[in-house]
């Protein structure tokens, strides 16, 4: 048995690659059928063999990030992180939905969440408004922001020095500059990705999977690339609040605890929307992920 302790770098399907202390990549799958899967972040002990080394065992999590998969089930995407970074940027357009989706995911995880709002250079644009509404509502909730571009060598340092030595993923919409970022981050980046590519033995299939890079200032970056859908399926309702302060503060004083908020006497909801203190879009986002979790 040759066991030692190793980071996963890339989870994807039945195999996942392994980084051992000094960075070698080994292509591993677990001992047995019915063990968990590892995910990108996890910490595990492995032993070699070929043409594939085994996992053995994954060391206990901090934490898990899950999306749902199409039939709402929970399929890991990363584990062990110590702050969210959210990007968002002009172009393109914010989905917002997608946005309250990771910040109900990381309150329910307890995980940490920062915002970056890339793209600077077209943050002076007329199509930068729908970016300003999600700076606002982020003001608001007390979330640090932070504001940059690719270009702008003094931001990309910010970002560095704020978020020193952790474990960070970045999420965001396909397009808004999650790879510009890690390569800034992590310059060799594009090498490992190539190295990353032939150890996997899945080409430039590779580029599409959730994959962790070492900083040079210490700690590891995960990008997460686009995701069309993050379903929350697998959570429960009341987590949804979370990204919702006005419209859950205003449920509570809907005169019915089951309240729907439709033509019930006294509801805190209809109260807000006439009074204008309560979002229509923001509302119907909040009732639709409702609905996702109750499944
Ligand atoms: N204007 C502007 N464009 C940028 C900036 N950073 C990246 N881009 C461009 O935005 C596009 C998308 O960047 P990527 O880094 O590939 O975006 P991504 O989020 O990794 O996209 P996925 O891999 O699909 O998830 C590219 O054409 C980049 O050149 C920036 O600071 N300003
Ligand atoms: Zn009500």
């Amino acid at each position: 048995m040759n066991e030692s302790t190793a980071r996963v770098v890339m989870g994807s399907g039945d195999h996942c690659l392994v980084a051992d202390p000094d960075g070698s990549l080994h292509r591993c799958r677990p001992r047995r059928r019915r063990d968990p899967r590892p995910v990108c972040g996890d910490r595990v002990e492995w032993s070699a063999d070929s043409p594939d080394g085994w996992i053995d065992v994954i060391q206990p999590r901090r934490n898990l990030i899950e999306r749902g998969d199409f039939r709402g089930r929970p399929r890991g995407l990363a584990a062990n992180i110590d702050r969210i970074v959210l990007v968002v940027a002009p172009e393109p357009v914010p989905d917002a939905l997608l946005v309250d989706r990771y910040i109900v995911l990381s309150e329910a995880l307890d995980i940490p969440l920062m915002l970056w709002c890339h793209k600077q250079d077209l943050a002076s644009s007329a199509q930068s408004m729908p970016m300003r509404a999600i700076q606002r509502r982020f003001e608001a909730m007390g979330i640090p922001m932070m504001t940059g571009s690719t270009h702008d060598p003094e931001a990309l340092n910010r970002l560095r020095t704020a978020t020193r030595g952790e474990t960070l993923i970045l999420v965001g919409q396909s397009g808004v500059g999650k790879s510009s970022i890690t390569q800034a981050l992590v310059p060799t980046a594009s090498l490992r990705i190539g190295q990353i590519s032939a150890s996997s033995g899945q080409g430039r299939h590779t580029t599409s999977e959730t994959t962790l890079f070492d900083r040079p200032d210490g700690g590891a970056l995960i990008d997460s690339p686009g995701v069309r859908t993050l379903r929350l399926d697998h959570l429960q309702p009341g987590a949804v609040d979370a990204a919702y302060p006005v419209i859950a503060e205003a449920t509570r004083r809907c005169r019915f605890n089951d309240c729907r908020h439709g033509s019930e006497p006294d509801c805190g909801i209809r109260a807000g929307l006439a009074a204008g203190h309560i979002d229509p879009e923001a509302l119907q986002r909040w009732q639709r992920l409702r609905q996702e979790t109750r499944g």
